[in-house]
């Protein structure tokens, strides 16, 4: 599990560090300064992605152009080209945009490690206050310092264009809100600036957080770096995991400070590259505090419902499926064979004939008729019932009314065969006419969940979802009781326990019917799972977390790097299983 914590539970954990004297602002600025290195060691392209992260085109590399183009960025690529291959960085140049804060403080004193190792490093210093020790001990390590004040933005611009790396010092965890003047006024531009310049903008490195990033809940309120790389002090932040933040910081290197590990001992080991598992999480800690969480293949494998000699197919669980119609009959083939290859006791279809025909010829294994079960799917391809909708959904909507009636404990036991978990998605999203428990998982995308809000009474549309997804996902929650998980290429689920962000699938992943695929797989977890999932509130989350790493390691294994068809993501949910549990 990778957790991620709040500014406020960073402090908290700060605190008596600081207090005992441990030298957290040293260590955070050394490992940081050792980033760099091996990053203009390494040279200007290497393990750039495709600049996909930063939701951009992939930008064009400057190939045999180099050297004669004259632009400001040739010398620092042949330099670097060069340094890379001997894995030099005297004369590579640093430029430093410095915030009056700490995190202004470690970038400074990593200038000075950079300026120690030959580097010509330049700090702008975007406000009148600035770190007074930091700016010391750069100064006296021979680094040039500039204010915003006397030089022109784009001279910045420039002198960025002429480095090897530019490191984002502005701000860290002490932000609140987007970046005011004059550094949101700086960052709107750089950023302009490296969209235009594509290739030929250097190495970006955020330090601790891209600037202007909601650390918390992972919004963008404003201007951002997009960053390749973020090294991060202490522990993850939300806003580096969840979307849309999280896109814009690269990739994500956690440096152990010292900060307490679960077992309650000190973390720090003098310099820890990558992030170390388990080393990090902070203990003692209320869910409630703003934890944000990412699954991980080995979590999965504990949850996941593996057969012991003594179960059959009725104990191993019974998936309901009540999805397609005579119109949309794809999405009970695919929601069904999600459940299916996820491990079920057994999967029943209920729905029209000829939809259950094609079920069957898809999936001989299915069972075409009702009877008891231990968890539904419900409304995949199955029209939402508003004022204005007809009854052309081949009773599939007066099938749903009376499956949801099971899992909200509407009817009595005696006549449902109890209280069970469901996965309630498309149409069934417009069906909700009671508050839900927490086993009911709500499974919208941005614009499913718009729409399920604005029926609540928020003004709220598909873009507003997306630029706070944590918020509405929270909101939606609290406002029907459900566990809900908005899908995207960053899922995030919130239920009673802690909030989950998922990022396992590949882009191509975004595919019609793949999201039916995700549900069936659920829906199998939760029926494999269901008597636990009504007595542990928190379960279903984890279940859905679970689900969704699943669903996204199976669309990269079908998808090796290229186009994707929704049913075959169901068809690699086996092997991606048997891997997690270590077959
Ligand atoms: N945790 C750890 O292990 C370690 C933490 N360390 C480092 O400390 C960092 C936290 O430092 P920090 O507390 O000094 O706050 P920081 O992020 O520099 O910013 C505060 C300044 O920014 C300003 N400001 C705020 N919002 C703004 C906005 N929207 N737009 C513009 N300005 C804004 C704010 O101004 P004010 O609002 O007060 O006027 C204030 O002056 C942390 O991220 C990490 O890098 C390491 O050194 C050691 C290990
Ligand atoms: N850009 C993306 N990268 C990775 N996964 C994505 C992306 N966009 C969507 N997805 C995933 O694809 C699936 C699409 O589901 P959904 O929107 O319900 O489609 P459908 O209803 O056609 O099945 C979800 O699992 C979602 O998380
Ligand atoms: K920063």
């Amino acid at each position: 599990m990778k957790d991620a914590w709040s500014s406020d539970e960073v402090r908290k954990a700060e605190e008596p560090l600081i207090a005992a004297g441990e030298p957290l602002m040293a260590r955070a600025a050394y490992a940081l300064a050792q980033a760099v290195l091996r990053e203009v060691a390494a040279g200007p392209a290497a393990g750039r992605a495709p600049d996909r992260r930063a939701g951009r085109p992939a930008a064009v590399r400057l190939g045999g152009s180099l050297g004669s183009d004259g632009l400001p960025g040739t010398a620092r690529i042949r330099r670097a080209r060069t340094a890379g291959t001997r894995g030099e960085v005297r004369g590579a140049r640093a430029l430093l945009l410095v915030g009056p804060g700490n995190n202004g403080g470690d970038t400074l004193f990593a200038g000075a490690h950079l300026v120690r190792r030959g580097m010509s490093v330049t700090a702008v210093l975007a406000s009148t206050r600035a770190h007074e020790e930091g700016l010391a001990a750069f100064r006296s390590a021979g680094g040039k310092v500039v204010t915003l004040a006397d030089i022109r933005v784009p001279s910045v611009v420039q002198s960025a264009l002429a480095s090897d790396v530019v490191l984002d010092g502005l701000v860290g965890v002490g932000a609140r809100g987007a970046l005011r003047p004059p550094a949101g006024g700086l960052v709107r531009t750089l950023a302009e600036a490296r969209e235009k310049a594509g290739e030929r903008w250097p190495r970006t490195i955020a330090v601790d957080i891209p600037s202007g990033i909601g650390v918390d809940d992972g919004a963008v309120p404003g201007p951002v770096l997009p960053a390749d790389r973020t090294v991060t002090f202490g522990a993850l932040k939300p806003g580096l995991i969840l979307p849309p933040a999280a896109h814009l910081a690269g990739e994500v290197e956690l440096v152990d400070v010292g900060f307490p590990t679960v077992a309650g001992t000190t973390g720090w080991s003098g310099a820890v590259w990558g992030v170390a598992p388990g080393r990090h999480a902070m203990s003692g800690t209320d869910p409630a505090s703003g934890r944000v969480r990412r699954m991980e293949p080995a979590d999965v494998a504990e949850l996941w419902p593996v057969p012991s000699p003594h179960d059959h197919k009725y104990t191993r669980g019974v998936v309901g499926v009540i999805a397609g119609t005579s119109t949309y009959p794809g999405a009970a083939v695919l929601a069904t064979s999600g459940a299916v290859l996820a491990g079920p006791g057994m999967v029943r279809y209920l729905g029209p004939e000829a939809v259950g025909t094609r079920v069957l010829l898809a999936r001989p294994e299915v069972v075409v008729a009702g009877g008891r079960v231990q968890a539904w799917v419900l409304g995949p391809g199955v029209p939402g019932v508003g004022p204005e909708d007809g009854p052309d959904d081949d009773g599939q909507a007066r099938r749903i009314f009376g499956a949801l009636a099971a899992v909200t404990g509407v009817l009595s036991e005696d006549v449902t065969g109890g209280k069970m978990p469901a996965v309630i998605d498309a149409g069934a999203l417009t069906m909700l006419e009671h508050r839900l428990p927490a086993w009911a998982v709500l499974t919208p995308h941005a614009g499913e969940l718009a729409e399920l809000l604005q029926g609540l009474g928020h003004d709220v549309d598909r873009a507003a979802v997306e630029a706070q997804p944590l918020h509405w996902v929270r909101t939606a929650h609290q406002a029907t009781g459900a566990t809900v998980l908005l899908k995207g290429a960053i899922t995030v689920v919130a239920g009673p326990g802690d909030v989950y962000a998922q990022a396992d699938a590949p882009t191509w992943t975004g595919t019609a019917g793949s999201g039916d695929v995700l549900a069936g797989i659920l829906g199998t977890l939760l029926a494999g799972r269901s008597a636990d999932v009504v007595q542990d509130e928190t379960l279903a989350a984890r279940l859905a977390a679970a689900a969704v790493l699943v669903h996204g390691r199976a669309a990269a294994r079908a998808s090796a790097g290229g186009p994707l068809a929704a049913l075959e993501i169901a068809r690699a949910v086996p092997a991606v299983v048997a891997d997690l549990l270590g077959a």
